[in-house]
């Protein structure tokens, strides 16, 4: 006899359903997301920082258990004014600000130099849900291997990415490894520190975890997974 490819917890195939697999870097954005989420909707892996970390984590998650919808979450770092301190994100964009070479004519993408790419993008009906339900600011956010440390640094990248909202560490791990196993990926952030001049004690990691922790409670589990049902 076969075995069912669902499990007792997972809905048949074609049937919505199932779990949100939410990858975050740290433990404490971990508690954060399972203190406001209700346990029996989510699948919370802790990852690791960097976007290697995130990627292996997901594509691991994902093998092992199917899920309809994955949400890179966590901390990140606002641009000012659109995302201040407390804020709650959402990306319509996933972009890897940092994969690229630097050339006499400046910095090129990858996907600029002809192999590969530097975006990803969220699927448009559960991110207007999702930020719906949360209050979110949406816009493009960046992944970078280096938190942003200087002014020029900060305006380097708003001027390659005009309107970014974020930046953040995971988020293209996530995305890169959910493109590969035909799962669309959400990036869900709240904001601990401005990206700028390195200002380490003006983080507000507690308030920014605060606010993640009612993000996942206000999310509508049951209509965001119904738009991406199992197969
Ligand atoms: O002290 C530092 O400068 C530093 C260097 C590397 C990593 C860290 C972390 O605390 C991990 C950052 C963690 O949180 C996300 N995050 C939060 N704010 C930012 C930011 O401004 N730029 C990039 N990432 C940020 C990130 O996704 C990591 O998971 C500290």
């Amino acid at each position: 006899m076969s075995l069912p490819k669902h499990t007792a917890e997972q809905p048949p195939p074609g049937q919505p359903g199932g779990r949100l697999l939410v990858v975050v870097a740290v433990a404490a954005e971990a508690e954060a997301v399972l203190r406001g989420a209700p346990t029996d909707r989510v699948t919370v892996v802790t990852a690791g920082v960097g976007p290697a970390a995130a990627a292996t984590a997901t594509a691991l998650a994902l093998a092992a258990e199917r899920h309809p919808l994955v949400v890179s979450a966590g901390i990140a770092g606002g641009f000012a004014p659109r995302a201040p301190i407390g804020a709650v994100v959402a990306a319509d964009a996933i972009i890897a600000a940092d994969l690229g070479a630097q050339t006499p004519d400046g910095f090129q993408s990858v996907a600029e130099l002809g192999f590969g790419t530097v975006r990803h993008t969220p699927p448009p009906t559960a991110l207007a849900l999702l930020a719906q339900a949360t209050g979110a600011v949406v816009g493009p956010v960046l992944t970078v291997s280096t938190v942003t440390g200087s002014a020029a640094r900060a305006e380097e990248l708003t001027h390659r990415h005009p309107g970014a909202v974020a930046e953040a560490m995971e988020g293209f791990g996530v995305a890169e490894a959910g493109a590969r196993c035909g799962v669309p990926v959400l990036e869900l952030r709240t904001v601990s520190n401005a990206v700028g001049p390195r200002d380490r004690a003006a983080w507000r990691i507690g308030e920014a975890l605060a606010a993640l922790e009612r993000a996942f409670a206000a999310l509508p589990y049951d209509r965001l997974t119904a738009l991406h049902p199992l197969d």
